[in-house]
């Protein structure tokens, strides 16, 4: 037994040994003939290549006769074996078996063709359940399927009769039937092919549906709106109608037929409106007939004729001159609404009438300002006027603008001021003309103006309105100092401020090379890896049955652009649909599909570079694009995706939004902003006011000419910078006004050709107002905030004042709707969601930015964002530059007290904030302690105190407020400038 084994043992062994012999000596060959079998497999993948699409084609060939064939024998053409055939079908499918030779066909050609594809396989999938539902569905509809048959009966019946659901509907019928009863069966039956539908269409059959019924509803609205509009016009024809036979009768009469809602003009009340709604001349009298002793007219209308020559401009009678005396002190006054149709604003005036219809209303008014006669020019009026000398304060207490209307209320007017508006035009010049000038006053104050009743816009034209008429009277207020400051003998802070600064004599521009220069290393993309990835492209959407061709390949500094032309018939929405796949197939962190790319028929998809590129602001400063732009407001954006220079004009944009999660690149953009203007701008012709909440991210700017004011890094003291930057704003237009200059440009361009050297009209600079963090600002004072930057953004552009505002938080409570409308250029970096991106660009694509300055950089007038890698600047290199133009100046720059003092009234009277009463708990110690060590440095105070970084800024700002230390100047340690028995002193003056 034991030889036996040790024999088979033998055997087995020696059969091994000659596998693995066998196996060497194939192996041996394998490798001889290498070279012939890789040979072998480029010609095995050839012929694959070659027969696949072959066997495809003849494989449906096939399946096309059978088709064919099963088509013949269910309509009883197939012969014998065709009846024997469609016997079998009927039975297993009933009635479907009709259909079954298409099917088969369709199904079979959709599989072959999307072979691979996952979504083809569900589908199909879907549409086999799907028959499966109405096979099942035609066996519960036969009146006599009640559950009780046998399923062989189902098959001989649908067999027979070549009608119900075959066998396979039967027997789920008959299953379901038995557990769920004939409506529960329909119900499940119903609810699954409804499924099955949706899979195989990739229709939202129910959410269309809501939005159908959505899209029906608001269609009924503006329906219903439009009618509502119709029946109002009606109305108001009749009304005309009615008005005009009122004409004729006796005037008593036709004042009592008046109807409310066209006129109505209450002398007791606070105040009266007069709407004037079709461009049609009509006649609008005053509710109450006037008195008879003022029965002549203080508003003149005019016919739109008479409102384009200045002759026939006057209506009333000389003679019958409006009395002045009303004016008189004590006398009530009531404020006076009036509505101009915007159609007539291009009309408004009588003797100089603006003839554009779309003439701007800063237009209009402007014109308007320069009807009102000087006092020069209305001598022997002026004389009228004081001999008359009111006391009262006629006020043009507000405007407001909405789309169809400019309403004008003017308080002051004499209680019993009768009103009479014959024709469609109003001449407010001649309102504004005969408010009495010797009262020094035409009060511009929005004071008691509920901020929710007036509109930004309309506060400002208000003021511009008036602009002349406050001008002619501020003026003699300020008197100039020897100095050549200006000193600001009125009081209150919304007077217009001047910008007093001592010009800077001669300004040093810093060399180009104090910046770093890029390595020049050139983009590290090969073309072979660019084509490489073409190809992988071309071949992922090939496996998902999407044709496209690469037509052009753009490599930017961070992302290389593959641009595809996709096949007739394919959908753009498909390539998109794939975008996760491509990101699998390409093995990057994320892409980002510009679908299609504006002005070309082609996909944009953007592929992050393995290898990204650095571009410095030098390179860009250096390049022709920057050196040509004429701008001094011109600044270096970065390189676009074709690595190409993209230069931006802050005048044109006018106002930008700068929005990107932190880290994104924000702070550096602003970085790169404003060295460009260093190395283009002189002091005396740009000015900036920086607004840092974060106090660290600016502070290095501190002491150069540019700045207007110290960098401002309390949120409260940036409020009143704003209101500070609206009250320039208007002074600003104010002096247009005078010279007739429309926009900072033309001003300066007058002034500088002026025969005569004047004390008030000095050229001005332009003014750059950088907030750094919004979010800060507006959680200390959103409404005033909001209501600055939006006065600013509508009209501070003729100005020459222009806004970059930075946050990392773009949501819709910082950036407002307000202010979203009103800065009309966008720059969003990197954000974390799709929602974010909305929120800044109304649009997706940020949120697939990679960071570190990839930008979409979308300035107005442009259709689509377009994706910049942003300019970069070391602090190293600011650093170089801030100490080059300090150590380089002549004289040190003066900061206007003026506007300091300015913007610490506004801090004061602002309703959020009191900067004298909200002094850090460690102000007195830290102040005590400072002195002390003789030192001061806000690590310390972190340190010793053990706060925040923000906390301790804030404690040193405040002292540097109280005169305790000095400004921060770059990197320097500040100053302590007071002793112990001064801060000790100042202390107790401050209990
Ligand atoms: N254009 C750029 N090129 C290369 N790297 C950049 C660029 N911009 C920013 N970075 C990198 O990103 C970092 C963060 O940038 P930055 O400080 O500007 O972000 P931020 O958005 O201002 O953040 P926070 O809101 O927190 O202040 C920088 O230190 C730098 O390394």
């Amino acid at each position: 037994m034991a030889g036996k084994q040790s024999s088979e043992v033998k055997r087995r062994t020696a059969s091994t040994r000659k596998t693995t012999t066998t196996r060497k000596s194939s192996a041996g060959k394998k490798r001889n003939t290498s070279g012939k079998s890789a040979n072998t497999k480029v010609s095995r993948m050839q012929v694959s290549e070659y027969t696949e699409p072959v066997g495809d084609e003849i494989k449906l060939i096939i399946i096309l006769a059978v088709s064919i064939l099963i088509l013949l024998s269910v309509f009883g053409l197939g012969g014998r074996v065709g009846d024997k055939a469609a016997y079998l079908f009927f039975g297993l499918f009933g009635f479907v078996a009709y259909a079954l030779p298409f099917l088969l066909f369709i199904g079979s050609a959709f599989h072959i063709s999307n072979r691979g594809s996952r979504l083809a396989r569900i589908k199909l999938t879907a549409a086999t359940v799907f028959l499966i539902m109405i096979m099942a569905l035609m066996a519960l509809a036969d009146s006599s399927f009640d559950g009780t048959a046998s399923v062989l009966d189902g098959f001989l019946n649908s067999a027979a009769a070549h009608n119900g659901g075959g066998l396979i509907g039967f027997s789920l019928s008959w299953v379901l039937f038995n557990a769920f009863g004939r409506a529960g069966s329909t119900v499940i039956l119903v609810c699954l092919m409804l499924v099955s539908g949706v899979l195989i269409t990739g229709k939202r059959i129910f959410i269309r549906l809501g939005t159908l019924i959505g899209h029906m509803m608001t269609d009924m609205g503006q329906h219903f709106n439009a009618w509502r509009e119709k029946r109002a016009r009606e109305r108001l024809a009749r009304m005309e109608a009615k008005a005009a036979e009122e004409d004729s009768l006796p005037e008593d009469e036709a004042y009592e037929n008046i109807d409310e809602e066209t006129v109505s003009i209450q002398p007791k009340k606070k105040a009266a409106n007069i709407i004037i709604p079709s461009r049609k001349k009509e006649n609008v009298k005053s509710k109450d007939p006037a008195p008879a002793s003022s029965s002549e007219t203080v508003l003149q209308t005019y016919t739109e004729e008479s409102a384009t020559s200045a002759e026939t401009a006057v209506i009333s009678d000389d003679s019958k001159q409006p009395s002045l005396d009303s004016f008189d002190q004590g006398q009530s006054v009531q404020p006076l609404h009036i509505q101009i149709p915007e159609f007539m604003t291009g009309h408004v005036s009588g003797k100089s009438s603006v003839k554009a219809p779309s003439a701007s209303i800063s237009d209009i008014m402007s014109n308007l300002s320069r009807d009102i006669p000087s006092e020069a020019e209305s001598e022997p009026e002026t004389e009228t006027v004081e001999d008359k000398k009111p006391k009262g304060k006629p006020v043009i207490a507000r405007t407001i603008l909405s789309p169809d209307d400019l309403e004008l209320e003017i308080e002051g007017l004499p209680e019993e001021t009768p009103v009479n508006t014959d024709d469609t035009f109003i001449d407010i010049s001649k309102i504004l003309s005969e408010i009495p000038e010797t009262t020094g006053n035409i009060n511009t104050e929005v004071a008691d103006m509920q901020p929710e009743d007036v509109s930004p816009a309309a506060q400002a034209e208000q003021q511009t309105a008036v602009s002349p008429t406050a001008a002619r009277t501020s003026s003699p207020s300020h008197h100039t100092t020897a100095k050549g400051t200006v000193e600001d003998t009125a009081s209150g802070s919304d007077e217009p401020l001047e910008i007093v600064e001592e010009e800077i004599e001669k300004y040093e521009f810093p060399p180009l090379d104090l910046l770093d220069q890029g390595k020049g290393s050139g983009n590290q993309q090969t073309a072979a890896s660019l084509k490489q990835t073409a190809l992988k492209l071309q071949q992922t959407f090939e496996s998902f049955g999407v044709g496209v061709q690469v037509t052009n390949v753009s490599c930017g500094p961070a992302v290389t652009r593959y641009e595809l032309q996709p096949d007739q018939g394919v959908k753009v929405s498909r390539i998109v649909s794939l975008s996760d796949d491509i990101k699998l197939n390409l093995a990057v962190a994320d892409i980002r599909i510009e679908a299609p790319i504006p002005g070309k028929a082609a996909v944009g998809i953007e592929v992050p570079n393995t290898h990204k590129e650095m571009v410095h602001l030098r390179d860009l400063l250096e390049s022709d694009k920057c050196k040509q732009a004429k701008s001094k407001l011109a600044f270096a954006v970065g390189k676009d995706i074709g690595g190409q220079t993209v230069v931006a004009d802050i005048e044109k944009m006018p106002h930008l939004l700068i929005a990107g999660a932190t880290g994104s690149g924000k702070s550096v953009c602003i970085n790169t902003i404003i060295m460009s203007i260093l190395f283009r701008a002189d002091p005396n012709e740009v000015k900036m006011i920086m607004i840092d909440p974060k106090v660290v991210e600016l502070n290095v700017y501190n002491g150069l000419p540019h700045l207007l004011i110290p960098v401002v890094t309390d949120p409260k003291k940036a409020a009143g910078s704003l209101n500070w930057a609206v009250n320039t704003m208007m002074d600003r237009y104010n002096k247009f006004a005078e010279i007739g200059a429309k926009d900072l440009k033309s001003y300066n361009a007058r002034v500088e050709n002026l025969p005569y050297e004047s004390e008030q009209h000095k050229k001005m600079p332009q003014i750059i107002i950088i907030i750094d963090e919004l979010a800060d600002l507006m959680m200390v004072a959103q409404s005033e905030v909001e209501d600055a930057i939006c006065r600013l953004a509508q009209l501070a552009r003729a100005a020459g004042i222009h806004l970059i505002i930075a946050t990392q938080r773009p949501s819709v409570n910082v950036i407002t709707g307000l202010i979203k409308a009103n800065v009309p250029s966008r720059i969003a970096f990197s954000v974390s969601s799709g929602v974010d991106s909305r929120t800044i660009l109304d649009m997706n694509g940020a949120e697939k930015l990679l960071g570190n300055g990839d930008m979409l950089f979308y300035p107005q007038g442009l259709q689509k964002p377009v994706r910049v890698q942003g300019a970069f600047v070391s602090e190293n290199e600011i650093a170089r530059v801030t100490d080059f133009i300090r150590a380089h100046l002549t004289s040190q720059p003066v900061y206007s007290e003026t506007i300091k003092k300015s913007i610490e009234t506004a801090a004061i009277s602002s309703p959020s904030g009191a900067s004298g009463s909200d002094k850090d708990v460690y102000f007195e110690e830290a102040g005590r302690f400072i002195i002390e060590k003789d030192k001061a440095s806000i690590g310390m105070l972190q340190r010793v105190y053990k706060i925040g970084f923000n906390r301790a800024a804030r404690i040193m700002d405040q002292l540097c407020e109280a005169g305790v230390v000095g400004p921060e100047i770059g990197t320097k340690p500040r100053q302590i400038k007071m002793t112990m028995e001064e801060f000790e002193t100042y202390l107790n003056g401050n209990q």
